[in-house]
C-alpha cells in the first residue's frame, strides 16, 4: 500500500489561488492520465468497496463520477450519481450545502435507493466535508444505509474528518492521503 500511496501522491499537482485566493487546488488530472496510477487506484477503492458489504456505489459529481464508475465495475455494483441541482430527469432528493469555495446543492433520483442498499460514497477530495455529509443525509432520506465513504484524500487541516465523523455513525471513512 505504501508503493501505491506515493505512486498516488506523485500525480496529484498542487495548484496554487485556483478557483480563488487562498485555496491550494488538488488536481487529480496527471493521476487520471497514467493508466496504472488510476488502475491502481480503481483497485484499491474496489477493495474497500467489498470490505464494506455496499450494494451500490455513490459517485460524486464529477470528479467523484470519474474515480466511483471505475470501482462500481471492479466491485459489480450498481453506480449511482450524483448531481449538481438540476441534472437529473426523474423524481430527485435534493439537499444544499457549503464548500471551500462557495455553496452547492446536490440531488439523486429517489428511485435508485432503497431501504435495501448498503453505500459506499467514492469522491475524490475530502475539504471541509460538506459535500459528503450532504450526500450522507440524502442517502439516509432515500430509506438506504451508509456502508462508508472512501476519498483518495483528505485536507487533514479543514477538519471535514471531524464534521462527517457524527453523520457517518460508525460507518468507516477512508482517505488513501491525508495532505
Ligand atoms: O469537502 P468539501 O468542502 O465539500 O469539498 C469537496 C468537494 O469539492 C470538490 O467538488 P466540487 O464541488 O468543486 O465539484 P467538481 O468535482 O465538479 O469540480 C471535490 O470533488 C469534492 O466533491
Ligand atoms: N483544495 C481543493 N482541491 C481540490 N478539490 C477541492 N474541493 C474542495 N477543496 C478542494
Amino acid at each position: 500500500m505504501t508503493g501505491i500511496r506515493e505512486l498516488l501522491l506523485s500525480r496529484i499537482r498542487d495548484v496554487a489561488d485556483y478557483p480563488e485566493p487562498g485555496v491550494m487546488f488538488k488536481d487529480i488530472t496527471p493521476l487520471l492520465a497514467d493508466p496504472a496510477a488510476f488502475a491502481a487506484l480503481s483497485d484499491v477503492l474496489a477493495d474497500i468497496a467489498r470490505a464494506t458489504g455496499a450494494t451500490k456505489v455513490v459517485g460524486l459529481e464529477a470528479r467523484g463520477f470519474i474515480l466511483g464508475a471505475p470501482v462500481a465495475v471492479r466491485a459489480g455494483l450498481g453506480f449511482i450519481p450524483v448531481r449538481k441541482a438540476g441534472k437529473l430527469p426523474g423524481a430527485t432528493l435534493s439537499q444544499a450545502y457549503d464548500l471551500e469555495y462557495g455553496s452547492a446543492e446536490i440531488e439523486v433520483h429517489a428511485e435508485d435507493l432503497t431501504t435495501a442498499d448498503r453505500v459506499l460514497v467514492v469522491d475524490d477530495v475530502l475539504a471541509t466535508g460538506g459535500t459528503a455529509e450532504a450526500s450522507v443525509q440524502l442517502i439516509r432520506r432515500a430509506g438506504a444505509e451508509v456502508a462508508g465513504l472512501a476519498v483518495l484524500m483528505e485536507l487533514g487541516f479543514l477538519g471535514g474528518r471531524a464534521r462527517l465523523e457524527p453523520a457517518l455513525a460508525g460507518a468507516p471513512l477512508e482517505a488513501l492521503l491525508t495532505v
